[in-house]
């Protein structure tokens, strides 16, 4: 186990490599080496993000892997979906590791990405050898290897909500509902109509209703766990604040289960993992709750009349849905605690 490592960021002038570079400027045993940008490299990374002055004093470099391998070990590649599934064999070959934040090596079946991403999947090789990094649920698979696949935003407060109850046989997975909302930050940098101020302000829409590229890995993952194909009925809305995803979830329960129970069940579950925080009874995590940390907090309504269970998480997108797990994956991969440098609060209020 090596003490310290080097990292780059492909993508640093997006939302998650900004994120990374927050992090990882207070990491004990990362440091940042390189910061990269297709379209902006040779300038000052501070004279985009003027909140890095004096933070990170460094130029852009331009994405080149044998450039990246001659100074970095690992590398966070931050970049979108059809982009991610080009660079990142290169990176491999060029001798790095990865972890890569988008969704092109989470689904392991090809024909299924390319229905829902509508781009040309990676190899099948690199998608069977891509670890899925759902830290709390796969870490030990984490330990060193070579490329993990970060999951997505939505997709990480749904299972970590869902999982241990499913594990337990306690819901019918074939009556789950997933209702889910994020913050604009969700959607990336990058300019689009449906994100600017007047169409998102007092505004809240939902949208890719039966369609969104979340289905199939939320889909896949908690097939792993039934051990039988699982179908989710999955909505997701978009809601005028900055940061942040809840994810509301109804179930039919197998028996006659109280809050207490599904507490008590999932306090155990995830004992020894400090990012997940199981709430007291009556009482359910807001998003505020975990803004700016890699928390992913969990309540539960169990409904008797209904026979029901509504189970409420919330994480912050860019942090667990994004830059913070995929340090929390750094940390599995080299064998480290998992939540050397990420022991941030909650920004409140
Ligand atoms: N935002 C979120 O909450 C979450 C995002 N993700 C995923 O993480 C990834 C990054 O997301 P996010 O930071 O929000 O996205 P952004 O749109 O904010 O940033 C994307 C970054 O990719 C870089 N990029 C674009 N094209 C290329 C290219 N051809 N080669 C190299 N770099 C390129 C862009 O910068 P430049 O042009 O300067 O190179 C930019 O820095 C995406 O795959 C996203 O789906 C996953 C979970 C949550
Ligand atoms: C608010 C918003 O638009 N969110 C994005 C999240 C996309 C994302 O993070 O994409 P991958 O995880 O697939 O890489 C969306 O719903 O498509």
């Amino acid at each position: 186990m090596s003490n310290s490592i080097r990292v780059a960021i492909i993508g640093s002038t997006g939302y998650g490599g900004v994120e990374l570079i927050r992090f990882l400027q207070q990491h004990p045993r990362a440091e940042v080496v390189s910061v990269i940008s297709a379209s902006s490299s040779g300038t000052p990374i501070s004279e985009g993000f003027p909140h890095l002055t004096d933070i990170m004093v460094r130029n852009l470099d331009g994405v080149n892997p044998e450039e990246i391998a001659a100074k970095a070990e690992l590398v966070f590649t931050a970049t979108p979906s059809g982009v991610s599934g080009k660079l990142v064999p290169q990176l491999l070959e060029a001798g790095l590791k990865v972890i890569d934040l988008s969704g092109d090596f989470r689904l392991k079946d090809r024909a299924a990405y390319e229905e829902w991403y509508q781009h040309e999947a990676p190899s099948q090789e690199l998608l069977d050898e891509a670890v899925y990094g759902l830290s709390e649920i796969y870490g030990p698979d984490a330990h060193d290897v070579r490329l993990i696949s970060n999951p997505g935003c939505y997709p990480t407060a749904t299972l970590l909500g869902l999982i241990p109850a499913l594990k337990a046989g306690w819901i019918d997975h074939r009556s789950i509902i997933v209702d889910a909302k994020s913050g604009i930050s969700g959607a990336g940098r990058k300019a689009s109509l449906g994100n600017h101020f007047a169409e998102v302000n007092e505004n809240f829409k939902a949208y890719k209703i039966n369609r969104h590229q979340h289905i199939p890995e939320i889909e896949q993952e908690l097939a792993r766990i039934a051990g039988e194909p699982v179908t989710v009925s999955f909505t997701t809305h978009l809601v005028p604040m900055t940061r942040g995803i809840m994810t509301t979830m109804y179930a039919g329960m197998n028996g006659q289960y109280t809050n207490e129970d599904f507490i008590q069940l999932y306090r155990e579950y995830y004992n020894g993992h400090p990012f997940v925080r199981v709430r007291g009874a009556g009482t359910w995590p807001a998003t505020k709750e975990v803004s700016g940390s890699n928390y992913c907090d969990i309540g539960f309504a169990a409904d008797e009349r209904t026979g029901r269970i509504t189970v409420v998480s919330v994480i912050d997108n860019i942090v667990k849905g994004a830059a913070g797990q995929a340090i929390q994956n750094m940390n599995l991969m080299q064998g480290w605690e998992e939540n050397l440098g990420l022991g941030l609060t909650p920004v409140y209020p």
